[in-house]
């Protein structure tokens, strides 16, 4: 089977005299469907890495970046600006650290908004994840009338609503008590699971998303060489993946 992501020989770089970094991403698969859990410490790139799955910000260098079948290393190399925003819009869903939600809409409208970027309304699937997600009584009501957690429920909620086969989360019990955490970072993936969709969540803290059921990508990280830049390096070999 082809992965919904494949990457080979990936780097993406900031240079500048102060403290350069270099992210590579030598190896990395994920299927259609899988979840994961990117910890690595502040600063060592998991940003940085999420930002380029999310098609949002371009690789230096990449031998191989393909996604749900697409050859994004020669959109990005060329002519393929709307081959991008529309994979995003279709295929990718988001879930910020502190929700993101838009205050001028009701939480309803907010979970709605993916789809209508998407170009694919289905009322009856915002009220069905609101459902499972315990926020079905909370449609109406504006983001700043509800509960950090249940804000976070509707940001899970408005990153499945349009059906995309790749979630990213990063950091997103950041805003939340710790045992909130647990709560959230559990339905994302259980909510995931059941749409079907991959997901890659960024996190500092490995034990907690082990708890929650993730399987774990630590990244290695390097202090400044010669070069002054540090680095971090993310590998997740299709062997490994499969023991
Ligand atoms: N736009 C930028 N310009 C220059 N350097 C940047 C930029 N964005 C990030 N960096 C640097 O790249 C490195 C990785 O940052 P990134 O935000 O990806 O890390 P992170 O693992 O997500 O950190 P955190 O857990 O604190 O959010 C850091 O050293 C950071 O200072």
């Amino acid at each position: 089977m082809t992965p919904l992501l494949s990457l080979r020989g990936v780097t993406r770089a900031y240079r500048g005299d102060a403290a350069p970094f270099a992210l590579e991403v030598p190896e990395f698969d994920l299927d259609e469907g899988e979840a994961l859990a990117l910890a690595g410490p502040s600063g060592s790139g998991k940003s940085t890495l999420l930002m380029m799955l999310a098609l949002a910000a371009p690789p230096d260098a990449a031998q191989r970046f393909s996604f749900a079948g697409q050859d994004i290393a020669r959109y990005w190399r060329g002519g393929g600006r709307d081959a991008l925003a529309d994979l995003r819009a279709r295929r990718i869903g988001v879930v910020p650290q502190t929700g993101g939600l838009l205050a001028f809409l009701s939480v309803e409208q907010n979970i709605a908004l993916t789809q209508r970027i998407a170009g694919r309304p289905d009322a009856a699937r915002v009220r069905a994840l609101a459902e499972e997600l315990g926020i079905r009584a909370q449609l109406a009501k504006r983001p700043a009338e509800l509960s950090v957690g249940q804000r976070q429920r509707a940001a899970i909620a408005r990153a499945l609503a349009h059906r995309p086969a790749l979630v990213l989360a990063d950091e997103p019990t950041a805003a939340v008590h710790p045992e909130l955490a647990d709560v959230v970072l559990a339905l994302l993936r259980r909510e995931c699971k059941t749409a079907g969709a991959a997901l890659l969540v960024a996190t500092h803290d490995p034990d907690r998303a082990v708890r929650a059921g993730y399987p774990v990508l630590s990244c290695e990280t390097h202090a400044p060489g010669a070069d002054g830049v540090a680095r971090s390096i993310f590998v997740r070999a299709p062997v490994a993946q499969a023991a």
